[in-house]
């Protein structure tokens, strides 16, 4: 059988995209793909004119031709210019984000997954100190990270007891959950960063350090400046907003860049996908549970049958509602406000969806506890609408569920 091939030309001009020869296949031969320098083309079955179609097509471009954009320049003075220092700030948070990609992927931390390893006090019966569980160790990188940003006044993260005052002169305020879905990390399953930036409130600065770390660190997510998570998947995404527009950078392995990939996300305003784990059903409340079986079998205001998918890792499970839309959900008391329902519902808001704990608005909620938690509700604006349409949608018993 005759087989079909494009080869790249020797480029003359480096400036010029490499043109291709080619030997057509007789139609519907198999399909090969190859590299060429401007991704891979799949030829098998195409015509002579629908290769050249797809030769002269340009390279999409998301930057208005001046090439791929990366986070810092997208936040720079040429893009959204969010100022000095929130760009340093976050040029050390991408930074700290990327190590932790690094340590969750590494094989050599692979079984340090929820518990670590050692003994209770913390050493090995070598007397060295026992490695860390992957969440400890990815809030010792992001801390060190914000302290040598010099841009942090404090940082509460759900891994802390209380929120560690970082430097007087520091203008944000950094919330966050450094690893989350970490109970999964032992089988690669996908996690995540999620963080928040709030102001420091300079009128809190004459007071006791535990005090203002602590008021500071319990501002309602409607003063956020900035919020943002990284996805640790098959690829490492950083979206992220500045409270205009919600936007997706990709990690470009080559270059150690986040390159902008999704500008300006707006989430579908309606989904075909629910987001729960649905092992809770006969804890759930009544309303919750007729809207999941009226959904389920496209009896909703949309009029189709929606699909399940639960991964376990908020992260991903948001990442793919604000993509696909739909709705994400726990509705039992679980998920932090500070940490986790605040900057996600910034991001969706910012993407035209909305966050709720089934009743209210989640950015108009005042923490009152650092570790508070509540049921959360995150996704397109109509399945929101519709899902709080029924009265009873927050699960009140919290049984101790063990996985
Ligand atoms: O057990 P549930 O109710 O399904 O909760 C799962 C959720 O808990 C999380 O694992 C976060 O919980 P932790 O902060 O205790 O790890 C999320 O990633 C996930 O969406």
């Amino acid at each position: 059988m005759q087989s079909s091939f494009l080869l790249p030309t020797p480029i003359a001009n480096s400036n010029s995209p490499p043109s291709l020869s080619l030997r057509l296949p007789p139609p519907s031969t198999r399909t090969f793909s190859f590299p060429t320098g401007l991704g891979l083309f799949s030829v098998g079955g195409r015509t002579r004119r629908q290769l050249s179609s797809l030769r002269a097509k340009p390279k999409m471009d998301l930057s208005g031709g001046r090439g791929h954009r990366t986070l810092l320049e997208y936040a720079g003075k040429g893009g959204a210019d969010v100022g000095d220092d929130l760009a340093v700030l976050l040029a050390h948070i991408q930074h700290a984000c990327k190590r932790i990609a690094a340590v969750v992927a590494s094989p050599f931390n692979a079984e340090l997954g929820r518990h670590g390893g050692g003994g209770g006090d913390g050493s090995l019966s070598s007397g060295r100190d026992a490695p860390k569980p992957l969440d400890i160790v990815s809030n010792d990188i992001l801390f060190s990270s914000l302290q040598s940003s010099g841009k942090v006044a404090v940082m509460a993260s759900e891994e802390d007891d209380v929120p560690i005052w970082i430097t007087d002169g520091g203008p944000f305020v950094v919330v966050t959950d450094p690893l989350d879905g970490s109970r999964n990390i032992d089988v690669s399953i996908p996690t995540g960063t999620i963080f928040g930036i709030y102001n420091r409130l300079a009128e809190l600065d004459h007071l006791p350090v535990e005090e203002k770390a602590q008021l500071n660190s319990l501002q309602s997510g409607n003063r956020l400046v900035a919020a943002g998570y990284v996805l640790y998947s098959s690829a490492t995404v950083l979206c992220i907003s500045f409270g205009s527009g919600t936007h997706a950078f990709t990690l470009d392995r080559s270059t150690g860049e986040f390159v902008l990939t999704h500008p300006s996300i707006q989430i579908p305003r309606r989904g075909q996908i629910y987001s729960v784990n649905d092992a809770r059903y006969f804890d759930w409340p009544d309303g919750l549970r007729q809207y999941i079986d009226t959904i389920r079998q496209g009896k909703g205001q949309f009029p189709k049958k929606y699909s399940a998918r639960y991964v376990c890792s908020l992260v991903a499970d948001f990442h793919r509602t604000l993509i696909y839309g739909g709705v994400v959900m726990n509705p039992r008391d679980h998920l932090r406000l500070v940490y986790e329902a605040n900057p996600l519902s910034f991001l969706v808001e910012h993407a035209g969806g909305r966050g709720s704990d089934g009743k209210s608005r989640i950015l108009s909620i005042q923490p009152v506890e650092l570790h508070q938690r509540l049921p959360l509700f995150l996704g397109s604006l109509e399945d929101m609408q519709e899902l709080e349409s029924y009265d009873n949608v927050q699960q009140k018993i919290n049984p101790g569920y063990e996985v």
